[in-house]
């Protein structure tokens, strides 16, 4: 009988701080002796992410909604499996923590919304849980965390990370509505898939890194529970 690990995934629209509460929750339990991994979707430094690349950057079509739901979500799906067999199923399957910063709970959110039609965007959602879940093999997560920031605080951010780090924004991240949009969805998906959402922002700023840490830290707590 396999031992499994526990997968937590850090998820949330763009720029709304998952890198760097991801980091923070891998130092914590690193420090606290657990056997953590970390990984982040996309895989951006692997080959499998090529596709993935090539349709951010706009090679496909300048606008999100120029690669359809189901054939954007497939390239993040395959460089998903990539990093699962190559990167983490072993830790995993020995029962280590997979700390993800981003996940399947991505494509639910950003390909979903390019469906307006409900029925058709349920469907895409039963599809993609039986595509990756069931027919590529990737493991259910056991905790979503959903950084909730405002869209208009998370733009800000972006802007000034992309000032400072002289980086262009992705075609997802130049399209504000785009972002709103994927907003709504976050929060009714939290709710339809039970996602722990930690508020992190407040009257249009951001709430401290070490506040929403202390968060996210609760929010995974009792699944430590028999962890080592
Ligand atoms: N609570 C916060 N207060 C102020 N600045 C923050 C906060 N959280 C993150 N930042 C800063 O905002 C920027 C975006 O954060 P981060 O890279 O962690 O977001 P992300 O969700 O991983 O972004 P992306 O979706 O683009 O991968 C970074 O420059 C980071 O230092
Ligand atoms: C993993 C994954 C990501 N996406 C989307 C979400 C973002 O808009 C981009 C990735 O950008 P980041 O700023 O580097 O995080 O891609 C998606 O649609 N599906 C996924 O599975």
């Amino acid at each position: 009988m396999e031992k499994k690990g526990k997968l937590i995934i850090i998820e949330a629209g763009d720029g709304s701080g998952k890198a760097t509460q991801t980091k923070a929750l891998y130092e914590h339990l690193c420090r606290e002796g657990y056997r953590v991994h970390r990984v982040e979707f996309p895989d951006y430094a692997a080959d499998s992410s090529m596709l993935v690349r090539m349709y951010l950057r706009g090679d496909f079509g300048g606008h999100a909604e120029d690669v359809n739901a189901y054939a954007a979500s497939t390239f993040f799906a395959v460089d998903r499996y990539a990093s699962y067999r190559m990167k983490w199923k072993k830790a995993y399957e020995a029962g280590a923590i997979i700390l993800a910063d981003r996940y399947t709970t991505s494509n639910m959110v950003h390909q979903a919304v390019k469906l307006t039609d409900r029925e058709e965007r349920e469907s895409f959602l039963d599809w993609l849980w039986d595509f990756e879940f069931n027919k590529l093999g990737l493991p259910v997560p056991d905790k979503v965390v959903f950084l909730d920031m405002d869209p208009e605080v998370a733009d800000q951010l972006i802007a000034a990370r992309a000032a400072a780090q002289a980086q262009e924004r992705d075609i997802h991240e130049r399209d504000k509505e785009y972002l709103h949009r994927c907003h709504a969805a976050y929060e009714e998906l939290a709710k339809k898939y039970g996602w722990t959402r930690v508020a992190c922002s407040e009257h249009g700023e951001p709430r401290a890194i070490e506040a929403i840490h202390a968060d996210v830290y609760a929010a995974i707590m009792s699944l430590l529970e028999g962890m080592e």
